[in-house]
């Protein structure tokens, strides 16, 4: 069985409406949903492919991915915006859509809402019967990873350099919490308060916005500053500017392997939807399971 992109025609025509109605109220009724969706969708095809398998909830016996250390920032919004869309859609055709499909869908639904580019997404994915946090923990990655671990991540899921790139544009909307930032905006070093890459006003901007981030730790920061709801280039403008939120952005701008990538999607907004679009319509195909190798769920925070 192969995915495509007609494959709910006739066991749920009413799919791609139900779609665009869930991700549009959702949106726009939690401005941060599209953010929250694009990011649980990286974090769940990177982990046993694109599966559902971050939406499951941990039990008694099972500590499941979305409670694995690097997963508990994922905002609510990013499942609860899958949770409606099934909802709505085991009342309209009961039993026949995955959660797989309506993540992938909900996400290409907010990236075009907020601006970015439209791309095609197959489905008859089905969802994963394996969720396991220590799995999350070991795949994902983090700001503090060398570019050498982050760039092997992505190669060994088939992603160039380039690619790694394009999908970090993602970016360009969205949040990061102060604790992710923490070591590189207060007493960095003995000779420097902050992370030298840094623009310096822009780091002292930081360091008040986080001053309450231990008493108050949900204290966030856009990740793109200029931009912060756009789906635009405005990531890549920033970074040669020392206007990165997290080290790993940052450490685009410094290694000579990504450096030319930014700066071709600094200048060129096209050329990085282009490779944006290509990247994630790809990153989508990843492990995905079809036939016996996976089920519908019944509801999208179980296996059946
Ligand atoms: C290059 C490696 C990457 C690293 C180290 C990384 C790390 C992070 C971190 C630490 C945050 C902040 C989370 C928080 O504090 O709540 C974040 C946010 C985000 N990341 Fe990444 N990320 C990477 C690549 C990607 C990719 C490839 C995508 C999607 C295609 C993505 C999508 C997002 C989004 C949309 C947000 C904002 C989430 C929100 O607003 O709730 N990231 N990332
Ligand atoms: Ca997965
Ligand atoms: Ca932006």
């Amino acid at each position: 069985q192969q995915l495509s992109t007609s494959y709910y025609h006739k066991s749920c025509p009413r799919f791609e409406q139900i779609m665009q109605d869930t991700t549009t109220n959702k949106q726009i009724a939690s401005p941060t949903t599209a953010g929250a969706a694009l990011r649980l969708f990286f974090h769940d095809c990177l982990v046993e492919g694109c599966d559902a398998s971050v939406l499951i909830s941990s039990t008694p016996f099972n500590k499941a991915e979305r409670d694995a250390d690097i997963n508990l920032s994922l905002p609510g919004d990013g499942f609860d915006v899958v949770v409606r869309a099934k909802t709505a859609l085991e009342l309209a055709c009961p039993g026949v859509v995955s959660c797989a499909d309506i993540l992938a869908v909900a996400t290409r639904n907010l990236v075009t809402m907020m601006g970015g580019p439209f791309y095609n997404v197959k489905l008859g994915r089905r969802d994963g019967r394996v969720s396991r946090a220590p799995r999350a923990q070991n795949t994902l990655p983090t700001p503090t990873m060398s570019m050498n671990r982050i760039i092997r991540i992505f190669k060994s899921i088939g992603f160039s350099v380039q690619e790694m790139v394009a999908l970090t544009g993602a970016h360009t909307i969205g949040f990061s919490h102060c604790s992710q930032i923490s070591s590189d905006i207060y007493n960095y070093s003995r000779t420097s308060q902050f992370d030298p890459s840094y623009n310096p006003r822009y780091a002292s901007g930081l360091r008040n916005a986080c001053a309450d981030y231990k008493k108050n730790p949900s204290l966030s920061v856009f990740n793109d500053i200029m931009t912060p709801r756009d789906f635009d280039n405005s990531y890549y403008k920033n970074l040669p500017k020392g206007l990165g939120v997290l080290r790993s952005d940052r450490a685009l701008m410094m290694d000579r392997r990504t450096r030319p990538f930014v700066e071709l999607y600094a200048r060129d907004q096209k050329a990085f939807f282009e490779a944006f679009a290509r990247a994630i319509e790809k990153l989508s195909l990843n492990g995905v399971k079809t036939g016996r190798n996976g089920e519908i769920r019944r509801r999208c925070d179980s296996f059946n």
